[in-house]
Parts: structure tokens; C-alpha cells; sequence
């Protein structure tokens, strides 16, 4: 399949970016050189937020209704190009071919849920005397700066650019530059559905010049983010000095709470689904911290490994592969560092622990037991393919370690008992809980974090308001 010509999107326009810089896009595979781009300018930037500025005003003139039936045409589209984007998808960011499969069709669920919910984006009638009218009326917010990361480059432009369309925005959306042949195949589907020119601008180029400015810009009023907790606060910062409204969906170091009372064989299934092959580990919800309550402790270490040891590593078309490489060669040398560091300090290696093959940047899927607190892997968010095992004595202890990090995204839990599960419900220090199973958010669920792991939601009736604005209104008739 023929990897695209690497252009920007600005202002309706498919054309070169017109910044100094050339930069190449490998396959994580192969290392093989897929293209090559020319980076976005401050010029291109300008044009990108000016294009989107003009479209908005068309777009927000649309009736609701109308914008659904457009954005359903987007999907239709999607759909109808699933094969392209997911090889080009599976090519770039080193997934599975049918995780990236997976992937484009969610995404294209996930902007028909958006585009409906956008018809519900109700106000308030607030009571008052005769011949007063009051009103909370809720508005599109004007155009969105949406910034994405290279692990899940199309569930995250589904968000973003689906969730800022329904609720009748304009996006300028800077591409991941590891992924950027994945989001023109995307952003084509926009603009071939017939959208209004320069509603979806594409920014491919150095994030450090294209972000500052993009946030910096007037006519942006919400900036949504997803990254690591260290670029999310330079986000934050500069939001804060521009006085933006920001979405940031920053890292996570999921804690899985496994209690006494678990079935073992079903959490085990579901935990190594979830931290090995879903990206490899490269997952902002991914369990890595596992808290198993200590008289099922080391059943629940050697049946986990067992299962560890027998995955399929390989490239992305070879057949029944389950895990790919790591997205570059930073990351393989970031958890090797994370592994030796653990080890170190007495942590016991059941799984993995080495690198796979002289091409490409894989690593096998690692388990650690008796991790100590201290560990590195313990405190740093690891984004790649490490589990870490720990005991704990009681439940109260097992709440404590799970909240012990700065972190706050996603926790899971595996107990048959009501009590313990409202329990955990009640305190566990997360933005999404799951008990019993791993399965993704749904489309109509609210995403997001607290603590370090950002604010603001995305996805559901919430992620939608994030693109939107309050104005009240009162009328004084007569
Ligand atoms: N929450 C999540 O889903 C993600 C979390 N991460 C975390 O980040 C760590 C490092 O991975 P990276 O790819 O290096 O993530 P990163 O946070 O450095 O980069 C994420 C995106 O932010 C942009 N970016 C980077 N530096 C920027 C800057 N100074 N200003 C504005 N935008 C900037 C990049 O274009 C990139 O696509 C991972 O190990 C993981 O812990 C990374 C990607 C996604
Ligand atoms: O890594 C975090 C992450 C991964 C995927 C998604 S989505 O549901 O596909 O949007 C969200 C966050």
C-alpha cells in the first residue's frame, strides 16, 4: 500500500509545510524509512488558525442536525477506508494490523456517538418573574487547538476533532510526528466528506514551535492535550498565561488491585490483554502496578508469567502476532533502564527482560515480582511492555500503595465481593475504575484523569461541554 505524500491541511489547502526542517518517519519494525516532511512554519500556523476562524462561523450557522448528518458522512468514510489507515496506522506506530483495525472503527463509532450527542447540547431556563426571561445558553467555544500523541493517533483525533465538530467548533490539530502519514489518511476522510474548507487544519512539524504559538493564538479557545504529564504541564502553563480553557489527558501508572477473593484465571486473561496487547504497553490506562492481596500472591505471579511467556511478539503484518515493537528507540532504552534499575534494587524477573531481534525496537513482554516501593518502575510511569507485581497484607494497605503516586487516571480491580468493590469504589484516587475486566471506555463514558494525570473529560455528554461555552441571557420583556 502506497505511504501518502506528507502534507499540512491549512486553511482547506493539502500543501507542503513551509518551515525549515525535513524530518523522516520510521517504521518501528523495520527502521525502514517510510517519508519524509516538511515542517510546519509560524506562517503556516497563522493560516491554519485564520482558515479555521472563517470556517467556524460557517459551521456554527449549520443546524445541529445538519452537523450530524455531515459527520456521519466522515464515518461512512472512515469505515469505507479502514484497510488504508489501519496498514498505515500498524505501519508507523508498530501495532498489530488488526489493533489498528480496531482502532479506525472504533473511531469512527466514537464521532457518530459525538455527532448525535451534539443535537443534546441543552441550556437552562432559569425561573424568574414575569416578564424575565433568563437563559443559560450553551454555544460553541470557537476553535479548538487540539495537540495528540503517537500511541493511539486515531482514537485520539476522534475525540478531539470529532468531539470539537459535534459540538460545532472549527480544529487546527497538530499531527504526532511519529504518525503523521496516519493523520492526513484520517483528515482526508474530513475533508472528502465535504466539510467546510479549513474547519480541520493538519500541523505536521516541531511540537515545541508549533504548540507555544498555536496556543498563543486569539481566535483558539480551548486547547486539548494528550501527552506525558511533563509536556502537559508546559501546556498547562502556557493555557494558564493565555488565559485558554485546557483538556489535558496526561500519563497514568494504573494500580490493579487484586483481592483475595478474585478469580484468578479471569483476572489474569484481562490484565495480560490489557498491559501487553493493547500497543505494547504504550497506553495511558494500561494496569502496571499490581497489588495482589498476599495468600493468592504467588499463584497469581506464576500464572501470570505463564501467560506472559507464551505471547507472540512481531511486526504488525506478520501473521497471529499479538505484540509489536516499542514506538522508538528511546522507549526501549527508557524500560531497559526501568528493568536493570528494579532488578538492582532485588525486584525478581519472572518474564522477558531483553530485547528481541537486531531490527526494529522490540522488547519482550516483561514481568517483575517483589518489586520494592523504591524501584524507579514503581514512581515512573514505565509506557511500555513491564508488569509489576507486589503483595500487600490488607486491603487498606493495597488502597495506599495504589494511591500513592502523583498519578490519578485509570485503576482496576478484580474482587467477587460487593463490599470490597464499593470500597475501592469509593476510594481509590482515579478518573475511571474498573472491576472485573479491562475493556476500553466506551464512546458515551467520560475519559480522563485527576491528579498529574491532567482535567477535563473526554468522550460522553462531558467531553462534549469541554467545546463549549456558558452565555446567560436575560431579557427583560416588558
Ligand atoms: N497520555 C498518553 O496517552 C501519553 C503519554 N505519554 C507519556 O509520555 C512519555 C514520553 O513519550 P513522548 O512521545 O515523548 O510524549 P510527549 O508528551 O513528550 O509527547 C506527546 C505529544 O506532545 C507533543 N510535544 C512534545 N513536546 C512538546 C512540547 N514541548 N510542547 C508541545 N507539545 C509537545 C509531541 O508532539 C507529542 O506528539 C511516555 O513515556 C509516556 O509516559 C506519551 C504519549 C501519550
Ligand atoms: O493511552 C491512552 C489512551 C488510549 C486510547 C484512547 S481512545 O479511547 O482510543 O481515545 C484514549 C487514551
Amino acid at each position: 500500500m502506497l505511504y501518502p505524500q506528507l502534507r499540512q491541511l491549512i486553511a482547506g489547502e493539502w500543501r507542503e509545510g513551509r518551515g525549515d526542517d525535513v524530518r523522516v518517519v520510521v517504521n518501528p519494525a523495520t527502521e525502514e524509512v517510510l517519508g519524509r516532511y516538511r515542517c510546519a512554519s509560524d506562517d503556516d500556523v497563522d493560516q491554519a488558525v485564520a482558515g479555521a476562524e472563517q470556517a467556524f462561523a460557517v459551521w456554527r450557522a449549520r443546524s445541529p442536525e445538519q452537523r450530524q448528518i455531515d459527520l456521519h458522512r466522515v464515518a461512512a468514510l472512515i469505515r469505507e477506508r479502514v484497510d488504508r489507515i489501519a496498514h498505515l496506522l500498524a505501519s508507523e506506530g508498530g501495532k498489530p494490523l488488526h489493533d489498528a483495525r480496531r482502532e479506525v472503527l472504533r473511531s469512527a463509532t466514537i464521532i457518530e456517538w459525538d455527532a448525535a450527542e451534539g443535537r443534546r447540547l441543552y441550556g437552562r431556563v432559569i425561573p424568574a418573574e414575569p416578564g424575565m426571561h433568563l437563559e443559560a445558553m450553551r454555544e460553541p467555544a470557537g476553535v479548538v487547538a487540539a495537540l495528540i500523541a503517537w500511541n493511539f493517533p486515531v482514537g485520539f483525533m476522534a475525540r478531539k476533532v470529532g468531539g470539537a465538530l459535534a459540538a460545532g467548533c472549527a480544529v487546527v490539530l497538530k499531527s504526532t510526528e511519529e504518525t503523521p502519514g496516519t493523520c492526513v489518511a484520517y483528515l482526508e476522510c474530513f475533508v472528502d466528506a465535504g466539510l467546510p474548507p479549513g474547519l480541520v487544519s493538519l500541523l505536521i512539524g516541531d511540537p515545541t514551535r508549533i504548540a507555544p504559538r498555536l496556543v498563543a493564538a486569539p481566535a483558539v479557545r480551548v486547547v486539548s492535550f494528550t501527552g506525558s504529564t511533563a509536556v502537559g504541564k508546559a501546556i498547562g502553563k502556557l493555557c494558564a498565561e493565555h488565559i485558554k480553557r485546557s483538556v489535558l489527558e496526561l500519563g497514568g501508572h494504573a494500580p490493579v488491585l487484586v483481592c483475595e477473593d478474585a478469580d484468578i484465571e479471569k483476572a489474569v486473561t484481562a490484565l495480560v490483554g490489557a498491559k501487553f496487547l493493547n500497543n505494547a504497553g504504550q497506553v495511558c490506562v494500561a494496569p502496571t502496578r499490581m497489588f495482589v492481596a498476599r495468600p493468592r500472591y504467588t499463584e497469581f505471579c506464576e500464572a501470570f508469567a505463564q501467560a506472559v511467556r507464551g505471547l507472540r511478539v512481531g511486526a504488525a503484518n506478520e501473521d497471529d502476532v499479538q505484540m509489536g515493537p516499542l514506538i522508538h528507540e528511546r522507549r526501549r532504552t527508557a524500560i531497559e533502564s526501568l528493568v536493570q534499575d528494579a532488578q538492582s534494587r532485588g525486584a525478581k524477573l519472572l518474564a522477558g527482560g531483553r530485547r528481541i531481534g537486531t531490527r526494529g525496537f522490540f522488547y519482550a513482554p516483561t514481568v517483575l515480582a517483589d518489586v520494592p516501593v523504591e524501584a524507579r518502575a514503581m514512581n515512573e510511569e514505565p509506557f511500555g511492555p513491564l508488569a509489576l507485581i507486589a503483595s500487600y497484607e490488607t486491603l487498606d494497605e493495597g488502597l495506599r500503595r495504589a494511591n500513592e503516586l502523583g498519578y490519578g487516571l485509570a485503576a482496576y480491580a478484580f474482587t467477587e465481593s460487593a463490599r470490597s468493590a464499593r470500597l475501592i469504589a469509593e476510594r481509590i484516587e482515579a478518573g475511571m475504575l474498573s472491576i472485573n475486566h479491562c475493556t476500553a471506555a466506551p464512546p458515551g463514558a467520560p475519559f480522563g484523569g485527576v491528579k498529574d494525570s491532567g482535567h477535563g473529560r473526554e468522550g460522553g455528554p462531558e467531553g462534549l461541554l469541554e467545546f463549549t461555552s456558558m452565555k446567560f441571557v436575560s431579557h427583560k420583556m416588558y
